[in-house]
């Protein structure tokens, strides 16, 4: 799909379709017993209710005129037992098909959640965040009633519309023609506005994704709006947004009134009519003044259960519109997952090759072209280059977050495509540009490498990358709770707590991107001290803007042009006095 923003409606790849209908059966389907329980259960609540009237007949007919008072209170305590076990009932099927609902959506939510966790990189390139997220909060809740209640509750009524059907046939067939004659009426309805009112509900979802992803992503760049005072404007941006999704809000509406407005009108159309086939049109003597009373109650009886179906009917079309986006989500490809015939990678020595590899984030637009080298186990390679060259790149694809478009990257001579993802990654250490921290302690944050590490081994991590002085300068120390972003540390203190972390791992091949670019020197320099002995033995890329911090390692390849342009030792590449010796220079001079 194209790169969606906040303010472009996501199109739909497949339609909600009986396929979708199998599928969600399955999760209703293991809800199998609670439901028919609940079922049974509102069964008997009905049927109890229902003899409530059959007391009080009784009651008024037999009890109250022979004066009887000991039975007059044992039909008393009776009616009220029926109340109460009926509210009791109730009261149980209501709490049982609360949790059904919600468990059925926590399979769903669980199911997202996993498959959202195996989502390619590009995957999440590809849209805003805050459109991914409404679709494992809101509209997973927003579908667990009809999922649960809604079921139940449409079987009850078609019954309920049976039994009717059933009773006034016996009474009067002819007359209930009459009362059936709405139905093709409220069919046509139905059928008119059925597809206008599923698009206005995929509108209506598509305009609350918008302004979710727009809430999104103003709260994670509020600083930047403050600083530059854009409040205003982002307003109008929110203006626009809230007020189209209120525009088709009402749109749905609009349709959704129709249903129960011709529902309503019908049944008074129809009852209207026994009065006037019964009086008038059957012969007389055909229909008793008692017949065309009881039918025209049947007729208001007939009438209601089919606005509670319609109206379930709209909250389907609404939940269709959710789980439309649900599947279309959990159907989402995991395009860089394991082949079918995937090996473990076998613990590496760390060789790294790429052979005339190829690589596009977009379709006809190549950022790396035909680059090939070789890197021996234990070497320590920095990539540098220009802004924007593919030096990320090129360390994103050694840990596959992105299949290459053409060539072959093989680590210690495996295809890193026929193996299995997490034995690849997890002999990788990774530290991207953007330092990451989870809200937690500082030690959750660290033990993030490796879960099963103990305390001596997270403290000694920090030591090694000098984060322990700094650590325990908190009150709490490494108990200290973060944030989610680390909102609480310094940019510097983010990196030697990410640094930490992925040392832990202790990887064979170590990336590093910009892992010290916001350390102070000072730090920096004893940090460095730490690290040559832990790069030691293993491979290492390091992408750093500051040539200083690079001029140590065995290799130095200078990205450009998409591919590599210059490759060799410091001092080899200072000797060429090509691109690399230029912007040596140039941050000497700057220096
Ligand atoms: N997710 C992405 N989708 C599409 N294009 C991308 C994506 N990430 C990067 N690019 C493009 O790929 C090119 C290389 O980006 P990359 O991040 O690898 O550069 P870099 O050399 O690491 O830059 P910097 O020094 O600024 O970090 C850039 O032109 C960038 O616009």
């Amino acid at each position: 799909m194209a790169r969606n923003k906040f303010d472009i409606d996501e199109t739909l790849d497949t339609p909600f379709n009986i396929k979708h209908f199998r599928r969600a059966l399955v999760y209703i389907k293991k809800q199998k017993k609670p439901m028919i329980v609940a079922f049974a259960l509102s069964a008997l609540s009905a049927g109890i209710a229902l003899s409530a009237p059959l007391i009080m007949q009784h009651v008024v007919d037999v009890t109250i005129p022979n004066k009887d008072k000991m039975p007059l209170l044992g039909w008393s305590l009776l009616m009220l037992a029926t109340i109460v076990v009926s509210v009791i009932l109730a009261t149980i099927r209501s709490r049982m098909m609360t949790r059904v609902g919600q468990d059925i959506i926590f399979d769903i939510r669980m199911d997202l959640f996993k498959h959202l966790q195996q989502l390619p990189f590009q995957y999440y390139d590809d849209r805003p965040q805050g459109k991914i997220l409404i679709r494992v909060v809101n509209y997973v809740n927003s579908i667990s009633d009809v999922l649960s209640n809604g079921i139940i509750n449409f079987i009850l009524e078609i019954l309920n519309l049976l039994f009717i059907a059933i009773f006034m046939f016996a009474v009067d067939a002819k007359l209930s023609l009459v009362i059936l004659a709405g139905l093709p009426v409220f069919l046509c309805v139905i059928l008119m506005i059925k597809t206008r009112q599923r698009r206005a509900w995929q509108a209506v979802s598509n305009k609350s994704s918008n302004m979710n992803a727009y809430t999104q992503e103003s709260i994670s760049g509020i600083r930047v709006t403050q600083i530059f005072t854009r409040e205003k404007y982002n307003e109008g941006t929110f203006t626009r947004l809230a007020n189209s999704y209120r525009e088709t809000w009402m749109r749905t509406m609009y349709l959704n009134f129709l249903i129960p407005f011709t529902v309503d009108n019908l049944s008074t159309i129809v009852t209207t009519s026994i009065y006037f086939v019964g009086l008038l049109a059957l012969s007389p003597g055909e229909a008793t003044f008692g017949v065309i009373l009881a039918m025209s109650s049947y007729a208001a009886r007939f009438w209601q259960p089919i606005l509670n179906i319609s109206n379930l009917y709209n909250s389907f079309v609404n939940a269709v519109a959710y789980l439309e986006r649900i599947f279309e989500t959990l159907d989402e490809p995991v395009t860089v997952g394991d082949a079918p015939d995937a090996k473990e990678l076998p613990p590496i020595q760390g060789r790294v090759t790429f052979d005339d590899v190829t690589f596009a984030y977009e379709p006809g637009r190549n950022i790396l072209e035909h680059l090939s080298f070789d890197i021996r186990p234990g070497e320590s390679v920095a990539l540098v280059g220009p802004t924007g060259a593919g030096k990320t790149t090129v360390v994103n694809l050694i840990s596959r977050f992105y299949n290459i478009t053409g060539g072959k990257l093989l680590i210690d001579g495996h295809d890193i495509a026929d193996v299995k993802l997490k034995s690849l990654r997890s002999q990788m250490g990774i530290m991207l540009q953007d330092s990451f921290i989870f809200s937690g302690t500082i030690m959750d944050n660290i033990r993030y490498g490796k879960l099963d590490a103990t305390e001596e081994e997270i403290v000694a991590a920090a030591k090694t990358v000098c984060a322990d002085d700094f650590i325990r300068e908190f009150e709490k120390g490494y108990m200290t709770e973060v944030n989610e972003r680390g909102s609480k540390l310094s940019q510097g203190q983010r990196q030697l707590i990410s640094f930490a972390r992925t040392l832990l791992a202790d990887p064979r091949i170590l990336i590093l991107d910009e892992a010290t670019s916001s350390i102070d020197a000072q730090t920096e320099r004893l940090l460095q001290r730490g690290l040559n002995e832990l790069l030691k033995g293993r491979t290492s890329f390091i992408i750093a803007h500051r040539l200083s911090t690079v001029k140590n390692c065995d290799r130095i390849m200078y990205v450009a042009d998409k591919s590599i342009a210059e490759s060799g030792s410091h001092d080899e590449l200072m000797a060429k006095r090509g691109r690399y010796y230029k912007l040596h220079s140039a941050q000497k001079m700057e220096a």
